[in-house]
């Protein structure tokens, strides 16, 4: 993999503009070392008494003409640096997303949420600060310093005098290279104490009514002081290390102005340079104080961006594990699904969560999965929407080995609802209607009939406009999952697989959809996973899983009538509704 692939394809497509921007900055730059020079030779003039009304005029016009073409020049460079950074955190930040979807459920299961958005957010933004603010400050470091060498020259300051007034100053990129990463490093000790603060607060806040239940508000109390005292604490190593940087910047520019004072005065006493030159000396020392210091910025921000551009890199190079092959066909129509021989472990696992599972679903038919949990059922639906790879051979879709068929065309087909069902932020139509966005008012409704969620929906403020999440309401359980229901039957797909998605609905609503169910998707595969006999009882075949095997299969009827793991199921889940 080529390690700085997307930095350098990025500054490679945008170069010209670079270069323009560059240039001006450049410009800029040599404008401003022009300053002091300008100043210098005002001084002399006004020294040897050859000014007069016009050369003050003229050389307050030159000055006001260089500060405002200097900062112009400057701003526009950086303005176009800044737009480019910003275009690269843009472009970088899609293309992840982009990888995000491509990659499989192992691969999140692995990493972590919180690590994956620390790419997108902390990385990419890192890399940008390097190729905006490490343009911007490279390049004003670089010729900012070499203009004001050449102008002090120019300016007839001896060269041991330059050498002597700046060397105190050369100090100051070592100080920030030193100061600068411990610095951000109890800035980011800070900001992590914060978070805990704020989680505390949360926690302590939303386990009020536990607290105050069990009468420990005083144990809730310590537990939040202990969290400000952490703030506290970090909070003054942090300033205790910035006061102590801020003072030493100030003090080398100090030291290298007494050092210019004393051999620059005493040389400008003895005429070997001129007043002005003194002048122009001094003013140089303060201008050049900015582009050291920018020196160590670069190195520092180099180092921490070089680390998040590798990530990123690494990132974006992925294969996922879970992808069409070369010749991946697309199915037409789901028809048959049948299962042969399947045995499966999740990677790293060396038990198998499936054992030689057999299987036909064939078209329009029901199928019910039931078994007790950790048993299988939705390791067998994970396989069959090529959530991970079942072994080759062992899935067929119309005959053909899952592994040929386009990962687009199967998934379009197969309807799924799992048992926790997310729902995004936004409003209870847009979340049914998530796979076909032109579905209609009506559509959509019919669909939250079939879920039987309806007449709750329209028992909210707005109804179906009615806004999910942090600012809008908050479902129950059993509404989450009867909306999540609703919008997998809007996707009117061949085959509908339910896993355990009415856990939380109560066993008359369930009954009513399951009957709604029947009734609409009549033709259609239905796959119905549960823990409870009553959602599948109706099934063509039920399947009844342990421990990863199919340990019993028929109707319900042929269940009951065989005694075993179903029919003792269905006396305790009886005896428990009798309790009830
Ligand atoms: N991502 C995973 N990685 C490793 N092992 C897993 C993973 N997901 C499930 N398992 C294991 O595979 C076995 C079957 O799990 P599965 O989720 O298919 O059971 P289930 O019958 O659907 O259970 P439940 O009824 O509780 O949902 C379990 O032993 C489980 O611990």
């Amino acid at each position: 993999m080529n390690k700085t692939g997307l930095l350098s394809g990025y500054l490679k497509s945008h170069w010209p503009v670079y270069l323009a921007a560059i240039l001006l900055i450049i410009v800029s730059n040599i404008d401003q070392a022009a300053l002091p020079r300008v100043l210098g030779q005002f001084t002399d003039e006004l020294q040897r008494g050859t000014l007069d009304r016009d050369k003050v005029v003229r050389y307050s016009l030159i000055l006001l003409l260089i500060a405002v073409s200097y900062n112009l020049l400057w701003a526009l460079g950086q303005f176009i640096v800044m737009k480019l950074g910003r275009r690269f955190e843009y472009v970088t930040r899609d293309r992840l997303f982009g990888k995000f979807a491509e990659l499989s459920e192992r691969y999140f299961s692995q990493q972590g949420n919180g690590k994956l958005l620390s790419y997108v957010m902390n990385d990419v933004t890192y890399v940008r600060e390097a190729i905006s603010n490490g343009i911007n400050q490279t390049t004003n470091a670089v010729f900012l310093l070499l203009s004001c060498i050449v102008m002090m020259i120019w300016s007839g300051i001896p060269f041991r005098l330059i050498a002597i007034s700046v060397g105190p100053l050369l100090v100051i990129p070592f100080l920030v290279v030193y100061f600068g990463p411990r610095i951000r490093s109890r800035a980011r000790n800070v900001q992590e104490a914060l978070a805990t603060m704020t989680e505390s607060a949360e926690e302590q806040l939303g386990g009020i009514r536990v607290s105050k239940t069990f009468a420990i508000e005083p144990i809730a109390r310590e537990r939040f002081g202990a969290a400000v005292d952490g703030i506290t604490a970090n909070q003054l190593r942090l300033v205790r290390m910035s006061s102590l940087f801020q003072a030493l910047l100030p003090m080398m520019g100090a030291i290298s102005l007494a050092v210019s004072l004393l051999v620059g005065g005493y040389m400008t006493m003895q005429g070997s340079i001129t007043l002005g030159s003194f002048v122009a000396l001094t003013l140089y020392l303060r201008i050049i104080m900015g582009p050291l210091q920018q020196i160590g910025n670069v190195i520092n921000m180099m180092q921490r961006s070089s680390a998040s551009l590798d990530r990123v890199n690494l990132l974006l190079a992925e294969t996922p594990d879970v992808r069409d092959s070369e010749d991946a066909k697309p199915v037409e129509q789901v028809r048959d699904i049948t299962i042969r021989h399947l045995t499966f472990a999740y990677p790293g696992s060396r038990k198998p969560a499936l054992r030689d599972v057999n299987l036909d679903i064939r078209a329009g038919r029901t199928i019910g999965i039931v078994g007790k949990t950790g048993s299988g059922k939705s390791t067998l639906v994970k396989l069959l929407l090529r959530i991970y790879e079942p072994p080759e051979g062992t899935v067929l879709v119309n005959g053909m080995d899952i592994d040929d068929v386009t990962l687009e065309s199967l998934r379009t087909q197969l309807a799924y609802v799992p048992q926790d069902g997310f729902l995004f932020s936004t409003t209870i139509r847009d979340n049914i209607a998530f796979s076909r966005r032109d579905a209609s008012l009506e559509e959509v409704e019919e669909s939250a009939r079939q879920a039987m969620i309806y007449d709750n929906i329209m028992r909210f403020p707005e109804q179906f406009e009615t806004r999910l999440g942090e600012r809008g309401v908050t479902l129950s359980g059993g509404q989450r999952q009867r909306t999540s229901l609703a919008r997998g039957l809007m996707k009117e797909a061949p085959v509908l697989i339910l896993d355990d998605s009415m856990s939380a609905v109560d066993a008359v609503t369930e009954t009513g959809i399951v009957d709604s169910l029947r009734r609409e998707r009549r033709n259609k595969t239905t796959l119905i996973i549960s823990h409870r006999i009553s959602a599948v009882k109706h099934a063509d075949e039920i399947i009844v899983l342990d421990e990863g095997r199919v340990a019993q299969r028929g109707t319900h009827r042929e269940l009951l009538a065989a005694g075993g793991l179903y029919a003792s199921l269905q006396q305790l889940q009886e005896e428990g509704l009798q309790h009830v």
